[in-house]
């Protein structure tokens, strides 16, 4: 520390605004940088985006540092080069960016050194004079145009990530840029862009000539992606010709579209390289590259076709790529098309991927349960807004948006509907038509649906990544929003890996008691009843009037019972299966009282010695986690538990109906893909999450379940190496402790095995559904024996 003379500079990013010309280099902000003999120019760390929960503060800082081995521009790495742009989170976490650098292999830097001096001053030092509206958009010196058509859409001031990026981006800069999702990536390129390309036209008669070729290239993995990020384009510059190009629907328009002349295209490579091929796109004048999700392109497949189409682009020109991760393929991209490019990453590896103001909720559910669930979730959570539901297949996306219908308005979108159809859809949600998007991994990514309340990981995702960009939907420009997630008690542990993979906390909750069911849809009765017209109303107020007479308080109360669906009383259900008739007992036991372990076992013994109509029909049971609690949670019909509770108890014990479960013991091994494909990487757990994600990335890739344009690199892969992870059958199973058969759980059997063929033959030939049978047989048959194990009664179910 004594050796190093450090001189920091803190100046309000608006100063750098504000000057006339936004073509400003760093230097000529902070002179001292270049002037200076001691200001080692280069040394110039500019924290760009220090965002608070508002986006509000945003301070750059230039730090000149007087000491060579102190000094971060002599971290030899991409990521720190000399005109690095970081956020401080980011440079918190820098230790472990670098090692995934593009440079890798070359010196490290002093992190602990560094960080120790970020501890004096404060990673986030407040800026004098900082101004939040000295931010505004009206100031940077944008064409009018552009500045008004934002500022009709309420944008007015630059997001985090844009601020970061304006100014390399407007000096011509090559970018990779990374920052969470919902935080405006698009204007972050979008917004420079449209100001170059218009002072570019800016007295020029050729401007709007016919026939002109593309001076803007965006490619986007997905249609949906890439539509949108048209539609952010063209609506903030309407002046500019933009025509979006994608698969699935016909070449007709986009061609002549492209005939007509165009500044900015944006399309997916499969389609782009086509009309490419068919010369209806020419590359020749493309000024600016973005490739927007570059990690997604590399897990829907389209790795040869971008690097095609960026053979085909001139070579000079600039060029930005945003991706969430750096996988191999992103970093070889980077090196070979990318000059000297800027790294601005707003994430940093040690900080939570997700945009603040996201809750997290994680539920337990069982397979047979998760519909029941899901709807009371929606009800509960969404209170009437919208909500995307993730499935991981086609299939489910198709069952679970129909067994919705039945009591909300909810639609699929998956890679298998046809294009139109998609865009019908999601137009359809985004109006509010309905409220229920149920949706593959394809819609992950990319969409900007406004005013999503809810997410639901109706089941895991395969990687944290996906996790992110599915729960992103929600939460976007700063707002807040509810992501949950599903899972079986097996699953636990991936959703502890989950946390950690993102650096996230869920908040463990049970699924809705039926009373906050009952409630919210009243709630949300009582909002439909306010949206009524006054003038439908006169026609039924002399009925109301008749019927309160009569009945008083009891006729509205009614009424609004009808409206929420419950003409009938809710019948009880089990927290554990949600089946309805059954009911959640927990039995606890006092310590002295335990003779030697305490099991499933001695629960259903218990059960025989005080009432063996209980031990016969007894559902799932579950130990629970806390280890002072000698405890158990089990299902009974309800009459059975009715009859139960009446029971004398030997001393020590007690049964009581529960509304919210505890905290349950694991068992099991997790059954999901959640890192299935990335496992051998994982066993050396050395390397940064991003370095891991590349590797999760890339062999995801690999079975997408629903890639788009038809990009289907594996089946569904229900059987892998040494496990059945994906198998509809027998998970709840592996991890049942019960050690009877009740109703339940062979009814569940039946279920899940019908489920099982329905969902594999369609994809396997004769011989590989022989060979399915036969192990499912000898795995339903190590189930029983495990069992039998466990508790000799189960043997008498044979
Ligand atoms: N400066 C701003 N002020 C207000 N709203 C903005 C601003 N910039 C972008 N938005 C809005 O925020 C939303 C999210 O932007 P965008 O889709 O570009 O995010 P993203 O970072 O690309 O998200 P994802 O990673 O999910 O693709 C959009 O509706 C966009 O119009």
């Amino acid at each position: 520390m004594a050796a190093t003379s450090t001189t920091t500079a803190t100046i309000g990013v608006s100063s750098l605004y504000r000057t006339p010309s936004l073509d400003l280099s760093a230097r000529r902000v902070f002179p001292c940088l270049s002037d200076k003999p001691h200001s080692c120019s280069g040394l110039l760390k500019v924290s760009a985006a220090v965002a608070s929960k508002r986006f509000g503060s945003l301070c750059l800082r230039a730090d000149c540092r007087g000491s060579r081995a102190r000094c971060p521009m002599f971290v030899p790495s991409a990521v720190a080069s000399p005109n690095s742009v970081l956020s401080e989170e980011a440079f918190q976490g820098f230790r472990g960016l670098s090692k995934s650098s593009l440079e890798e292999g070359e010196e490290g830097y002093d992190a602990d050194a560094y960080e120790s001096e970020e501890e004096e001053e404060g990673p986030f030092s407040a800026t004098a004079g900082h101004d939040e509206n000295e931010l505004d958009i009206a100031s940077l010196n944008l064409p009018q145009q552009l500045v008004s058509s934002l500022e009709k859409r309420g944008i007015t001031h630059l997001f985090p990530i844009q601020r970061a990026v304006l100014l390399p981006a407007l000096e011509g800069r090559d970018l990779i840029a990374r920052a969470k999702t919902g935080t405006g990536k698009t204007l972050a390129f979008g917004i420079p862009i449209i100001k170059r390309l218009s002072e570019a036209d800016e007295g020029r008669k050729t401007s709007r000539q016919s026939g002109r070729l593309p001076r803007v290239l965006v490619l986007a993995p997905t249609r949906e992606l890439a539509k949108q990020v048209e539609k952010e384009i063209d609506e903030s510059a309407p002046y500019l010709s933009t025509v979006c190009v994608y698969g699935g629907v016909s070449y007709n328009v986009q061609k002549s579209a492209l005939s007509r002349g165009v500044d900015v295209v944006v399309g997916t490579p499969g389609r782009i390289i086509d009309l490419i091929n068919d010369n209806s796109l020419r590359l020749g004048e493309v000024e600016y590259l973005v490739l927007d999700e570059a990690d997604r392109m590399l897990a829907v497949g389209f790795e040869e076709d971008v690097e095609l189409i960026l053979e085909k682009l001139p070579s000079k020109r600039q060029s930005m790529l945003f991706s969430a991760t750096m996988p191999d393929w992103v970093k070889k991209l980077a090196r070979r098309y990318l000059n000297d490019p800027l790294t601005v990453d707003l994430v940093g590896d040690q900080d939570e991927k997700l945009a603040e103001g996201i809750k997290l909720y994680a539920i337990p559910t069982t397979s047979t349960s998760k519909r029941t669930i899901l709807s009371d979730l929606i009800m509960v959570y969404a209170k009437g807004g919208k909500t995307i539901v993730f499935t991981q297949t086609k299939r489910d996306a198709d069952e679970v948006s129909m067994a919705l219908t039945n009591s909300i308005a909810s639609e699929a979108l998956h890679g298998d509907i046809s294009q139109h159809q998609r865009e019908r859809t999601l137009n359809g949600f985004r109006q509010g038509k309905f409220t229920v998007l149920v949706a593959t991994d394809v819609a992950a990514r990319g969409l900007d649906i406004p005013n999503v309340d809810l997410i639901i990981h109706y089941e895991l995702p395969n990687d944290p990544e996906t996790f992110v960009h599915r729960s992103g939907r929600t939460g976007r420009a700063g707002k807040e929003g509810t992501a949950i997630l599903m899972f079986t008690s097996s699953q636990r542990r991936t959703v502890k890996s989950l946390e950690r993979d993102v650096g996230c906390r869920f908040e463990f909750t049970s699924p809705p008691a039926m009373q906050e069911v009952l409630e919210s849809s009243a709630e949300q009765v009582v909002a439909t009843l306010q949206g009524v017209h006054s003038e439908s109303i006169q026609y039924f107020l002399p009925a109301a009037q008749r019927l309160t007479d009569e009945l008083g308080t009891q006729a509205l109360a009614a009424a609004l019972a009808h409206l929420s669906g419950f003409s009938q009383p809710p019948s009880s259900h089990s927290l554990i299966s949600h089946e309805q008739g059954w009911v959640t007992l927990q039995l606890t036991r006092e310590s002295g009282h335990t003779r030697g372990f305490f099991s499933a076992r001695s629960v259903t013994g218990f059960l025989s010695d005080v009432f063996p109509a209980a031990a016969d029909e007894v559902g799932k049971i579950y130990m629970i986690a806390d280890e002072r609690v000698q405890g158990a949670v089990f299902d009974l019909p309800e009459d059975i538990a009715k009859e139960l509770l009446n029971k004398q108890l030997p001393p020590g014990n007690s049964i009581s109906k529960i509304t919210k479960l505890p905290t349950l013991q694991d068992d099991g091994p997790p059954v999901d893909n959640y890192g299935r494909f990335s496992n051998r990487d994982r066993g050396s757990r050395g390397g940064g999450s991003w370095e891991r994600s590349q590797r999760v990335s890339r062999n995801w890739g690999g079975r997408d379940s629903d890639s788009d344009e038809g990009f289907r690199r594996g089946g569904r892969a229900y059987r892998t190496d040494n496990s059945w992870s994906k198998s509809p059958r027998g998970s709840e199973d592996d991890w049942l402790i019960s050690g009877r058969r009740s109703r339940q759980s062979s009814s569940y059997g039946n279920r899940e095995r019908d489920a099982f063929f329905g969902n594999v033959c369609p994809k396997y030939e004769a011989s590989e559904v022989h060979a399915l049978i036969v192990v499912d047989l000898v795995i339903a048959l190590q189930n029983v024996l495990t069992n039998s194990h466990f508790d000799g009664n189960s043997c008498s179910n044979l």
